[in-house]
């Protein structure tokens, strides 16, 4: 046994799991391993059957995330080459609100041949979309009974929640959510296998299932008024004590320490999602500072001294982020999934050979010739609700538009306004929040997306008008699961008694710091006001054009699949 100690932590992405074994001593990354999951987003059909999912839905298969234990693991303890008996602790985080139903022993329903060929049984990923006629229900419902809950949660639940995503099922397959023993997040049932017993967390709870420090779950007749069948969901599909998060879940398991190359016993962290668990691993542990994990979407995280109501916020939960302190959490449902929407279906050929030739990626190639314009030089203004929007607006029926084309529009000019676009969009959240008296003086930046794109990340400090700190490590959200993971195992094991003690020992960021353009500053507010009255117009029923054009759509949709 060696005289240094290390923990394990995993961040459980939507396409893959990565694994980091860190140092606890100072946070040191010693190694890491990607393992892309095998069936990554079903958003079209399940893996074995050739029937289409509906509109907007989108899948996970549960082995998966047992692929990444597996092989991730065992890669990093290779790499690294320490002793099994020097790794004290583990932790992971997860997307969010991403769930499955389970039976009695906690295997999914979707490996039970009795339900699999159900898509409900399946994991419903965080970017499931189709439940957003029960949120709207919910919400209106919610606000007729002047339920106190939605003020925690800008005043809307999203349809990406949870309560949305149960009552989607109880409406569609009424036999699936009477087979579910319990409604999970991936993040406590990934645990629950480590560990072989489920223990919720308070982070998951908090901020997806409307669950409350003091009061818990909505009541039993919040529940029956949205549907009779659901009247006990939080005693009986919900049920069990929920967990602080670096509260010890368990010890590992016999049957996985093996396969993992770890020694039993060792403590595992309750769950934690994935913006969250990244806010500790950047120091942050005091208020003013917004970290923005960013990467196929942004989550905004934020640290409050007293709960106040922001519109459009995800959330606020007391303790949901740092003890002692209310998390703020808002977000922006798709950021670099546009980028890549924009790169995989809509760039012509030309582009392809020519950052081929350059020896660059086509989003290198595109940022390059986007960074020679100056701010307001492209005459584009995107909006970027390609995913919906899920702050400050929370709604997922929007849709994406670019303004301002001509026919001597170039494609490095539209890829520039969607990189300003979503830079405009984090700029409402900040405003939201710091005009709300929950202040935001300076960024936070993790994820992939700091790393690959430099011209993003001096919009975003030009937009917002902020300075910004870029983490130290591509795996930010890994390392904090690490540091939850050396809190569950507490410092006598060689670990530490609070996250506020791991923070200081093992939490870094860059020197370098991205500070805003004074110049740029000033054209970008000229363009976000414009971006504010788009916003407003198309947002906020003015103009409801996107959501016709939905309605539109699916309805010739019905008639399509008529015809066949
Ligand atoms: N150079 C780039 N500039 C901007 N976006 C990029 C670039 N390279 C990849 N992307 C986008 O980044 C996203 C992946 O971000 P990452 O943080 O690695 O993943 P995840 O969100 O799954 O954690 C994808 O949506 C991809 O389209
Ligand atoms: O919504 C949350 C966290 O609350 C995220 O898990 C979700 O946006 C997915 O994040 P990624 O884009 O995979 O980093």
């Amino acid at each position: 046994m060696g005289t240094e100690k290390y923990s394990i932590g995993i961040d459980y992405g939507t396409q893959s799991g990565r694994a980091v074994l860190v140092r606890l001593q100072d946070g040191m990354e010693i190694a890491e391993h990607v393992t892309e999951y095998r069936h990554g987003v079903m958003d079209v059909k399940l893996p074995h059957l050739d029937k289409a999912l509906g509109y907007e839905w989108a899948l996970q298969h549960p082995m998966d995330y047992l692929d990444v234990l597996r092989q991730s693991v065992p890669a990093v303890m290779q790499a690294a080459g320490v002793e099994p008996a020097d790794v004290i602790g583990l932790g992971i985080d997860f997307t969010a609100c991403t769930i499955l139903p389970v039976d009695v022993n906690l295997e999914p329903l979707c490996f039970d041949p009795a339900f699999r060929d159900n898509p409900h049984s399946w994991v419903k990923l965080w970017k499931h979309h189709a439940a957003q006629e029960e949120a709207n229900k919910l919400n209106d419902i919610a606000g007729e009974r002047g339920e106190e809950f939605l003020a925690r949660y800008g005043g809307k639940i999203s349809s990406e929640w949870m309560i949305p995503k149960i009552w989607q099922i109880a409406d569609e397959a009424p036999e699936i959510y009477e087979a579910a023993d319990q409604f999970i997040e991936a993040t406590d049932w990934v645990i629950s296998q480590l560990t072989g017993e489920l223990k919720r967390n308070s982070c998951t709870a908090g901020y997806k299932a409307i669950w409350h420090k003091q009061d818990g779950y909505p009541t039993a007749d919040f529940f029956e008024s949205l549907q009779p069948a659901m009247r006990d969901l939080a005693d009986t599909k919900l049920r069990g004590e929920v967990y602080p998060l670096g509260t010890k879940a368990g010890e590992l398991q016999n049957s996985f320490a093996a396969s993992m190359n770890l020694s039993p016993g060792i403590a595992i962290a309750v769950g934690n999602v994935d913006a969250h668990a990244a806010v500790p691993a950047m120091g942050v542990v005091t208020p003013g500072k917004l970290v923005m994990a960013m990467g196929t979407s942004i989550c905004h995280m934020l640290l409050g001294t007293e709960e106040r109501t922001v519109e459009g916020m995800c959330g606020v939960v007391e303790d949901g982020i740092i003890e002692g302190y209310y998390g703020y959490e808002a977000g922006q449902s798709a950021v670099g999934d546009i980028f890549g929407w924009f790169v995989d279906e809509q760039v012509p050929a030309y582009v392809y050979r020519q950052a081929e030739a350059a020896g660059q990626n086509v989003h290198q190639w595109l940022e390059e010739r986007a960074s020679t314009y100056r701010p307001g030089e492209t005459g584009l203004l995107a909006l970027d609700w390609m995913n919906g929007n899920r702050s400050v607006l929370v709604d997922t029926e929007l849709s994406g538009m670019v303004l301002g084309l001509t026919l001597a529009t170039k494609p490095e000019e539209v890829y520039r306004a969607l990189l300003e676009a979503t830079a405009f969009g984090t700029r409402k959240i900040v405003d939201a929040f710091h005009q709300s008296g929950v202040a935001v003086e300076e960024l936070y930046a993790c994820g992939g997306l700091p790393q690959k794109n430099k011209l993003l990340m001096q919009i975003f400090a030009d937009v917002t008008n902020r300075p910004i700190y870029i983490a130290d490590s591509v795996q930010t959200p890994a390392v904090g699961a690490a540091m939850f993971g050396a809190v569950a195992a507490g410092a006598e094991a060689g670990g530490y008694d609070s996250i506020l003690d791991a923070a200081e020992r093992m939490a870094r960021v860059k020197e370098e710091v991205i500070q805003p353009i004074p110049e740029n500053v000033e054209i970008y507010e000229l363009i976000y006001q414009e971006y504010n009255t788009l916003h407003d117009y198309f947002g906020r029923g003015a103009n409801d054009v996107m959501k016709r054009l939905k309605t539109i759509r699916s309805q010739s949709e019905r008639k399509l699949t008529v015809q066949k």
